[in-house]
Parts: structure tokens; C-alpha cells; sequence
């Protein structure tokens, strides 16, 4: 990204604009490789995205603002904008930029590429500030958590910036030791993969755990909270993120362990009624098959892959966002998070 503000440079930049093109990390290679790809169509914007080399809610919107730039550049806004938004149906960030931009393409009297570009610029810089406020408030609500559970990638690499769960355990490790367990997050491992690259960039302690071990783990560790990201916030408080979240959930529910959903404004959809009206991806079966060599070659053996789930608005103890904490009134964790910030002197 062009203007991140003076972080450390232990964040990764997962893209930026060199001008011409949009230059990112390639996300499938991590961590063993820091490959770069340079993408120079919105069709290679839309491949990036639906193969996750660009991933994460917040990056999805940004990149689509740019792969505009480019499709406008070659004469095709309208396929550009068709083609991004199949890209990935889930999280709200996509079609929200590019309807965005589309209405701001028509109001400008600029040229179409110079005004979208000014846009994603203007997007970026969003994403920023939505970082730094959400990781302050998370890390003044969980000031006194140690050991702290998350789901999948919300760093850096999935916001452009210091990222929404997994920037507030960074954060909190600024004040003092903090281990972050780390659901591996399967098919495609950005719990693995992703989290623990940046946790390891910053110092912080990465136990990285199968997510079957979730449930038990919360009965036999002092896990003081689980956070995670968002993809989409619907407007009953309904949480949709990645495939796993809902049973984590449900687990700290069980074990009195505060459920926090880290959640960027540019994530809620206050026009989607609840969790039940969003579209979940699914993604190729092969994902899942494949990571066992022979299973899918035997006959009658398939494979369902959603890429995300629905966690109701009633298993989440707080949302974190750039403007604050709302906190779940009558979940009876939310006493346990108060002595938390009590002890904090907050
Ligand atoms: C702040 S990143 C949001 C979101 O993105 C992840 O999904 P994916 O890796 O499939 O793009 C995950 O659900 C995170 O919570």
C-alpha cells in the first residue's frame, strides 16, 4: 500500500500500487516463500483473489478498488466490476467497494481511472484507521488476557494494515507476554500458515493447535478469551467468518470463555437481515480431498467445503469495532470481561 502510516515494518504490506500495477504476496506461498506477483489486469485481480492469494475481508475490498483501476484503464468497468464481484460471494467488503466505486466513477467529472484510483487510496486509508482503532479497543478490552484463542488469518495480511483479532493479540503483546493459539484453520491453513508467520514477525508466542482440539484445549488451558475476525456482520449481530468459527463458539459458550468479534465498519451489512440470508462460499472440493493422497480417487468419496459459517448473535460476548466495544449485555461472560478491564485499572 502506498500511505501505511509509521507501524513497524514487522507488518507485512500484503499490497501495494507500484504505479502501473498492483504488486502483492502471494498468500498461497507463505510461509516457506515471500513470493511477490505483479498483477497487471483486473482479471489477474479476480484470479488473485479467488485463489486466496489475496484474502482476508478488508484486503478483498482494497484490491477490488484497484483491479477497477485496472479494468478502467482497459475500457471494461462494467466487466471488471462483474467479474471481481463473482470472485469470492461471502464477505460484504467486495460488492460494497465496487458499488462504491461505481457511484463514484459516475458523480466524478475525472477520467474513470484517476477517480478510482483516488478511491482505493481513500479505501486504504480506511482500512487504516479501522486497524488502529480496533486493535486500541481490543487490546484495552482484553488488557488483562494471556493466552488468547483465534480463528484463521486477520492480521496484516488480511487488512492491509495491523488487522482486527489477530492485530489486537499483537497489540497486547506491546504490554506484555501473550500466547495466541492458533486454530490451524483447515483446508487452506491460514491459521497455520498466515498467523503464526506474523505472530513469529513480531515476537509474539504462536501455539498453533488442530481445530478439532479447540473444545478440548478450552477445558484443560487458561485460555482467557477467543477472538476472531468477520467477513460479514449481519444486521440481527449474526457473525459470518471462517468455517469453524461457530463451533468455537459454541465450545466457549460452554466453558464461560468470552467470544469477541473483531469486525471493521466496512464488514457490517446493516441491509443483510441475518447470518441465514448470506451467501456462503463453496469452494472446490478438491481442497479437502486432496490433502490426503488416493482419498480422491476412491469411488463414491466427495467432499463439502463451505468456506465459511454462521455464528448467532447470542453465542458472541462483544464486537470490537473503529468506534468502540459493544458488549453483550446479558451474556454472563460479560461480567467476566469486566473484571478483566477492572483489573486493568480501565
Ligand atoms: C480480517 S480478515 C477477515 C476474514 O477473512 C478470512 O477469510 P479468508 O481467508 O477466506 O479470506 C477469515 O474469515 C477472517 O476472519
Amino acid at each position: 500500500m502506498t500511505a501505511v502510516s509509521n507501524i513497524p515494518t514487522a507488518y507485512p504490506v500484503p499490497l501495494h500500487w507500484d504505479g502501473e500495477a498492483l504488486d502483492i504476496i502471494d498468500q498461497r506461498a507463505l510461509p516457506q516463500a515471500e513470493r511477490r506477483l505483479r498483477l497487471n489486469t483486473c482479471a489477474d485481480v479476480a484470479d488473485a483473489i479467488r485463489a486466496l492469494a489475496i484474502r482476508g475481508a478488508p484486503l478483498l475490498g482494497i484490491a477490488a478498488a484497484y483491479g477497477l483501476v485496472l479494468a478502467a484503464r482497459e475500457g471494461k468497468l462494467a466487466q471488471g466490476g462483474a467479474l471481481l464481484r463473482a470472485a469470492r460471494p461471502t464477505a460484504v467488503n467486495l460488492p460494497r467497494t465496487i458499488d462504491r466505486c461505481v457511484a463514484v466513477v459516475a458523480a466524478s467529472t475525472d477520467s474513470p481511472e484517476a477517480t478510482l484510483l483516488a478511491e482505493a487510496q481513500r479505501l486504504v486509508n480506511v482500512e487504516v484507521n479501522a486497524s488502529d482503532g480496533i486493535t486500541r479497543h481490543g487490546a484495552s478490552l482484553l488488557a488483562c488476557a494471556r493466552t488468547i484463542m483465534t480463528v484463521c488469518n486477520t492480521g496484516a495480511l488480511g487488512t492491509g494494515h495491523r488487522g482486527t483479532a489477530l492485530g489486537i493479540i499483537i497489540r497486547l503483546a506491546e504490554t506484555g507476554p501473550v500466547t495466541a493459539i492458533c486454530c490451524e484453520t483447515r483446508p487452506l491453513l491460514q491459521g497455520a500458515r498466515l498467523s503464526s508467520w506474523e505472530l513469529s514477525r513480531h515476537g509474539v508466542a504462536a501455539t498453533v493447535i488442530v481445530d478439532s482440539a479447540a473444545a478440548a484445549l478450552m477445558r484443560t488451558l487458561p485460555i482467557d478469551a477467543v477472538v476472531v475476525g468477520c467477513d460479514r456482520l449481519a444486521a440481527n449481530g449474526d457473525l459470518i467468518n471462517k468455517i469453524g468459527t461457530y463451533g468455537i463458539a459454541l465450545a466457549a459458550a460452554a466453558h464461560g470463555i468470552p467470544f469477541i468479534a473483531a469486525v471493521t465498519r466496512s464488514s457490517i451489512d446493516a441491509a443483510t437481515p441475518s447470518g441465514d440470508d448470506v451467501e456462503i462460499e463453496q469452494r472446490d472440493p478438491g481442497e479437502v480431498l486432496d490433502l490426503v493422497p488416493g482419498v480422491a480417487a476412491l469411488p463414491g468419496v466427495t467432499a463439502l467445503n463451505p468456506a465459511f459459517d454462521v455464528t448467532p448473535a447470542r453465542l458472541i460476548t462483544a464486537v470490537v469495532t473503529e468506534a468502540g466495544v459493544v458488549r453483550h449485555a446479558s451474556d454472563p461472560r460479560t461480567a467476566r470481561l469486566s473484571e478483566t478491564t477492572d483489573r486493568a485499572g480501565l
